[in-house]
């Protein structure tokens, strides 16, 4: 069934079913689908609590899911950028030294990763002295480096400010067309995220609305989840790209109403993103 599935989709990467993650008697998700292909970036986003570092451990892999299924490509190489904040900088490190905390590369690999995220001439300085958005960029090469089929950020724009923001974003959406991998933002920050995302996850403990970042912007769910001005607030950063939403679908009802945690939410589920293809 696994690699029946797989090896009639050569881009899918990663497929959650029916996920559900309990501790004690409290849900802290249900019912969450999510996939993710090659050269697609899905985010999720949610407000602080709503189960997205949940859905992003049990796709890695970390913690196993009480309900539901996880599959994943076979030899699946995954990529995970930490958020800034979980990082201890005081240490006296070089970003060289840094790079290589973990495991051994060849030099020639490290530097290779830090030009792909504009920050090889840093590669000597220190840690500590670098600018938030200078050091996520080291985050990111140093997930760069074992050459992921699939990146995972945790809050990109953490600790960066507003033009380092955009161009993360950017550099996010120029990794993935270079490389060809498939992508997973999470985040809260519910506006900015969306710039360069093909498919957006609205989470609520489950999945609340789903779909292209407009769609969701739009929706009756997100709007209640995070006000009625959240929406308004997209079309700043939203830029054009060439690509094709021709085969997803409208919102359409669904029901996960058995979730404690989510007083607030009315779900709705859009049809999957299949097919999807840039240009
Ligand atoms: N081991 C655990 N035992 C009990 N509750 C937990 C456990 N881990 C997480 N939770 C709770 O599950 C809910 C979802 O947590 P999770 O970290 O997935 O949310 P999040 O959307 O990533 O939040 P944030 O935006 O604040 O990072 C939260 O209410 C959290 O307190």
């Amino acid at each position: 069934m696994r690699s029946e599935k797989f090896g009639k989709d050569a881009d899918l990467l990663v497929e959650i079913e029916g996920l559900g993650v309990r501790r004690g008697r409290k849900w802290l998700v249900r019912a969450v689908d999510l996939s993710i292909r090659r050269g697609e970036i899905v985010t999720l986003i949610g407000p602080n609590g709503s189960g997205k570092s949940t859905t992003a451990k049990s796709l890695l892999g970390v913690i196993a899911p009480d309900e539901g299924e996880i599959r994943r490509a076979p030899k699946l190489t995954v990529g995970y950028v930490p958020q800034q904040l979980t990082i201890d900088r005081t240490m006296p490190l070089s970003v060289g030294r840094f790079m290589a905390l973990t495991a051994r590369f060849p030099a020639a690999a490290i530097t290779a990763a830090l030009a792909e995220t504009g920050v090889a001439h840093l590669a000597g300085a220190a840690l500590q002295q670098l600018s938030g958005g200078e050091f996520q960029r080291v985050l990111i090469a140093r997930a760069l480096i074992r050459k992921p089929d699939l990146l995972v950020f945790d809050e990109p724009v953490q600790g960066v400010d507003f033009t380092g923001e955009i161009a993360i974003y950017n550099l996010i959406g120029q990794i993935r067309d270079r490389l060809d991998c498939g992508i997973l933002l999470i985040s809260h920050d519910l506006h900015i995220v969306m710039a360069q995302t093909d498919r957006v996850l609205c989470l609520n403990g489950h999945v609340c609305c789903s779909g292209p970042p407009e769609q969701v912007a739009a929706s009756e769910a997100y709007q209640r989840l995070f006000g009625p001005r959240a929406s308004e607030t997209l079309a700043i950063y939203r830029h054009d790209h060439a690509h094709n939403h021709a085969s997803e679908g409208a919102p359409l009802s669904a029901n996960s109403d058995d979730v404690e945690e989510n007083p607030l939410s009315q779900p709705i589920r859009t049809g999957t993103a299949s097919g999807h293809r840039h240009a």
